[in-house]
């Protein structure tokens, strides 16, 4: 991967991102509001222990206000469904509903999907993506999406390294609503662990041999307060 730029380019403001938050006032009624202040924190770099993977984090991809309306466009817009996955050699339905979108078939967790019809806003968030990390336009070509509604729902340890998407897979993910932990663990040294803390409108970039070398998981949260959290991770499917 090249190195991320520090300018990131946002996604072209679609009629719905323009569109006021539901329950707002009119603005006839009130003021402007105030502009977020902060928009962009340039992207953290972490290089993993001996060459076994990079890390690229985000915390601000998107202003609060963007992945707000993003975080209730996807809620309603995506067909999110649970479905039955092989674990450890038994059928279980996935602790979590997913939906996607791709070109190409993908096939995880003895689970295949797609090919289905792009959305245009996902198609939005992607090609900012591309832009950003300075890929092709149209690099990710399938896009698996997770939605958490409570802390009970999580992602158990597991890596991204089926043969379809290659040895260094670029996988970009991002994060709407709910923050929450996300660990990764390296395979070989199970002492080395790594935290991130996934805010509202992060991207967090895998890149190099991360998949590897080392497996990652959301884990259980208590569900006290919680909001809904929606992960779209952004991926190239070879074959
Ligand atoms: O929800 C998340 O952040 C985890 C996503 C993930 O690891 C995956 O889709 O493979
Ligand atoms: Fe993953």
């Amino acid at each position: 991967m090249s190195k991320p730029s520090r300018k990131l380019s946002q996604p072209n403001i679609t009629a719905w991102l323009n569109k006021k938050p539901r329950g707002s006032p009119s603005a006839a009624t009130t003021n402007t509001p105030e502009p977020d202040p902060v928009v962009i924190k340039p992207p953290e770099i972490r290089e993993l222990q001996g060459g076994t993977g990079t890390l690229t984090y985000y915390p601000r991809y998107f202003t609060k206000e963007q992945a707000d309306r993003y975080l209730e466009y996807l809620e309603e817009n995506l067909e999110w469904k649970r479905y039955p996955i092989k674990m450890f050699g038994k059928v279980v339905q996935q602790p979590r509903t997913i939906a996607y979108i791709g070109d190409k078939q993908y096939t995880y967790s003895g689970l295949t999907l797609g090919p289905t019809a792009w959305d245009p806003v996902v198609k939005e968030i992607a090609n900012s993506l591309e832009d950003t990390l300075e890929l092709p336009r149209d690099y990710f070509n399938f896009v698996l999406c997770n939605r958490y509604t409570s802390g009970a729902e999580y992602m158990g340890y597991h890596s991204d390294n089926e043969s379809s998407l290659g040895e260094r897979p670029i996988i970009a993910s991002t994060s709407f609503g709910q923050a929450r932990p996300f660990f990764f663990q390296h395979k070989l040294d199970k002492s080395l662990k790594i935290e991130y803390h996934l805010e509202h409108g992060s991207t967090l970039v895998m890149s190099g041999l991360t998949q590897k070398y080392w497996k990652h998981a959301l884990p259980k949260r208590p569900s006290a307060l919680y909001q809904t959290r929606i992960n779209l991770t952004f991926r190239k499917v070879f074959h």
